[in-house]
């Protein structure tokens, strides 16, 4: 299945030397849409997984399927003041900015396996915030699933003991 025929590539967003690669292509088309997700779930089926948690926005959009796929719960990670209850928060670099994550202090209960899933792995540095947020909850990080990995951008490397499941390349 080749599923980077449905990605779009822009270059030069949001800022010049950026390649971007735009998801929304392949998330219009529900058949491939679906088979994405459906791969991702066959990827992770060894793994015990009891809740699984994604980055605002698109972390969303590849999380809450899979965990409705997978009948556990789902857990947001969302920006800073973005959620209503007590929350805790750390800061982070991106391949084109900078920003804070957030998760409510009750998202994950003590010893849960948490699977993190984002639509693209680039520097690392989203995925790495995530699993600093679910540590300090006392979840057990035992995954991460992405649809897209940037791999010259090694984002691998900020986490060497984490199993990373990609369906896409570049
Ligand atoms: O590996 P990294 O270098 O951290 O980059 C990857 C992250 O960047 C994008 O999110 P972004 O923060 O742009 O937010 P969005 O999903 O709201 O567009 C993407 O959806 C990943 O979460
Ligand atoms: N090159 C890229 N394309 C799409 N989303 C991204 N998030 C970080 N880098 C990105």
């Amino acid at each position: 299945m080749d599923f980077k025929e449905y990605i779009r590539v822009i270059p030069d967003f949001p800022q010049p030397g950026i390649s971007f690669k735009d998801i929304t292509t392949l998330l219009k088309d529900g058949e491939m849409y679906r088979k994405a997700i459906n791969e991702l779930k066959v990827m992770v089926s060894d793994l015990k997984i009891d809740v699984i948690a994604g980055p605002e926005a698109r972390g969303f959009v590849v999380g809450a399927p899979l965990a409705y796929a997978l009948g556990v719960g789902f857990a947001p990670i969302r920006k800073s003041g973005k959620l209503p209850g007590e929350t805790i928060e750390v800061g982070y670099d991106l391949e084109y900015g900078k920003d804070t994550l957030a998760m409510h202090t009750d998202a994950i209960e003590k010893g849960q396996n948490v699977l993190i899933a984002d639509d693209l792995l680039a520097t690392g540095g989203t995925i790495a915030t995530s699993v600093n947020l679910i540590e300090q909850l006392g979840g057990k990080v035992v995954g991460a699933a992405f649809l897209i990995e940037l791999s010259d951008l090694n984002g691998r490397a900020k986490l060497p003991e984490i199993e990373v499941f990609t369906l896409m390349n570049y």
